[in-house]
């Protein structure tokens, strides 16, 4: 099979190497594609990547009929419709370090950039001026920088600045006591840092949280002649609010990268003379482009080819030691959950998962996800997968519960499944057998040894001397080739049930004439 990507927005051609070596991908390369020319394209292909540019829209999105994965060459995924992405089941993945180094490179030059006026000294004697006078700059040394998000970036740009000899401090939610010591910086609320801060950089996500944090009430709690900076995502500062401290001579200069609507080349804080601007270039470096386009193309080749991404966005990252302590029990989760959609009646409201044995100290939300997309898969199609399976779930108001069970019944490991309905409850349990592979060990109350594999048929029925044989009979009658049985019973002469695996999924009239059987209550076709 061979996979088509499409590359949307310019990356380095030695960074998309690993796409183009790999046999069986074939590339394409458009970067002046409209949105509408992409929506109209985008069923073609398996894999879209893209940078900050192009704006993958839902739109885009529910056209793409095979797409698998969108790669970001880059940190922010703003661009891209996540929850659009994770309904249609497509991945997306960025490549978050590649560029770290660029972007605080880039964060410290627009500093000093900003605090001595270089770009309007330039473009005055661009101009024939040799002005002086109206070039005095600000010194960094012994000010206090202030840095908002303590990521990747906001930490190399914070050490840098000590490098200035510029005081630190620093807010973000994961920012510790004891990481701010490491760093010799000071920390505290967003509040204490705008209050003590001459220069202020934010490298925050964009998201609902901090769209517009620094807000014309920031502003009017800043020092006056603040100095701003911002190498992250336009909308973080509220640009209309800006613009009215730089006029009110609140703010002295302001440094950005990044706009709220990109291309900015028509932006009234342009006009303003205290304002310095690049054209989004924080990761604009030869290195950064080749570092980001690597790790991308990397992640897309592993995921079309073998399933896993090392830095999805979309769902969580399982570290490669764990992965292979639970990848065996994957195909049982995911039959398990197929086995239940089969034998259950009305409308799941529940899924209760239940680890236990070895799997108690594992993660497993991966297992989780399997299951869940065992059960819904069978009644939704192929589309379901590892990305929306629980979103899928959650919007039809299932309620998934992860327990760990210290109940092994004498496994070493034990994995049960339980899906509650308005009428009822139905369990399963499976284990993976040392040497032999997984097996389902137990349906609701009653002990069996199935391979979760192929044709089963579930059979409930009353249990009665003879009753074995009229059942062989009836499959015979019926052309059925038995492979396997199991036979089990919650008490002799009370409700029993058989397992058995046969050659070919049953028919409708093949059921029915089973049925006729005085003893069975009920016959199940499974197919797992
Ligand atoms: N101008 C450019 O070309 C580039 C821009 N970027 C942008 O820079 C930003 C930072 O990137 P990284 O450091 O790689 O990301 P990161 O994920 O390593 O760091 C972001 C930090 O922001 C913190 N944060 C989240 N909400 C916050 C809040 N409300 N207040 C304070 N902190 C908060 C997070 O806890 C995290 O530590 C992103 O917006 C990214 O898109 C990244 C690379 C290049
Ligand atoms: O990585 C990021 O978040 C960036 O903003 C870089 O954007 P770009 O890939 O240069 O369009």
């Amino acid at each position: 099979m061979t996979f088509k990507v499409l590359i949307s927005d310019p990356l380095s051609e030695d960074g998309i190497q690993p796409l183009r070596e790999a046999d069986n991908i074939e590339v394409d390369v458009d970067t002046k594609l409209s949105a509408d020319e992409l929506a109209e394209k985008i069923d073609q292909y398996d894999a879209l990547l893209v940078r900050s540019q192009t704006k993958v829209t839902r739109d885009i999105i529910s056209n793409a009929k095979q797409l698998k994965i969108i790669g970001r060459a880059g940190v922010g995924v703003d661009n891209i419709d996540l929850s659009a992405a994770t309904e249609y089941g497509i991945i997306v993945v960025n490549a978050p370090d590649g560029n770290t180094n660029s972007a605080a490179e880039h964060t410290v030059a627009m500093l000093m950039s900003l605090s001595r006026k270089i770009p309007q000294a330039y473009a005055a004697l661009q101009n024939g001026k040799w002005d002086r006078k109206s070039h005095v700059g600000v010194e960094l040394k012994g000010k206090t920088l202030g840095v908002i998000g303590m990521g990747r970036i906001g930490e190399e740009v914070a050490t840098r600045a000590k490098g200035q000899r510029m005081q630190v401090i620093a807010y973000d939610p994961f920012l510790t006591k004891e990481r701010a010591d490491k760093l010799g910086v000071d920390f505290g609320s967003v509040e204490d840092v705008i209050k003590a801060a001459d220069f202020i950089t934010v490298h925050t996500p964009l998201i609902k949280e901090t769209k517009h944090m620094i807000d014309k009430h920031a502003f009017a709690k800043m020092k006056d002649g603040v100095r701003i900076i911002n190498c992250a995502r336009g909308g973080i500062i509220d640009e209309d609010a800006l613009f009215d401290a730089i006029e009110s001579g609140k703010v002295a200069g302001a440094a950005l990268d990044v706009f709220e609507e990109e291309p900015a080349t028509d932006h009234r804080l342009l006009e303003l003379p205290q304002v310095i601007a690049t054209p989004h270039l924080g990761a604009s470096t030869v290195e950064a482009q080749e570092n980001v386009a690597i790790d991308v193309s990397h992640d897309v080749v592993r995921y079309l080819t073998e399933d896993v991404a090392r830095n999805p966005v979309n769902l969580p990252s399982v570290p490669k030691e764990v992965m292979s302590k639970i990848e065996p029990y994957f195909h049982l989760s995911e039959k398990l959950g197929t086995f239940l959609t089969h034998v259950t009646k009305g409308v799941i409201e529940e899924i209760n998962i239940y680890y236990s044995g070895d799997l108690i100290d594992l993660e497993v939300a991966p297992l989780t996800r399997n299951t869940i997309k065992g059960l819904l898969k069978r009644h939704l199609g192929d589309h379901v997968n590892d990305v929306n399976a629980s979103y899928l779930a959650e919007k039809r108001g299932v309620q998934v519960n992860e327990n760990k069970s210290s109940s092994t019944k004498g496994f070493t490991n034990l994995l049960t499944v339980e899906v509650k309905t308005k009428e009822g409850t139905r369990t399963v349990s499976g284990t993976l057998l040392n040497g032999l592979g997984p097996r389902i060990v137990k349906v609701d109350s009653y002990s069996v040894d199935v391979i979760p594999e192929g044709y089963l048929v579930f059979v409930s029925h009353n249990d009665r001397p003879g009753v074995i044989g009229k059942v062989g009979s009836a499959f015979a009658e019926n052309d059925i080739n038995i492979a396997a049985m199991q036979v089990g019973r919650s008490n002799v002469g009370g409700d029993a049930i058989m397992m058995l695996t046969v050659d070919k999924y049953l028919t409708d009239e093949q059921l029915e004439q089973l049925e006729q059987v005085e003893e069975i209550n009920t016959v199940t076709a499974i197919e797992l």
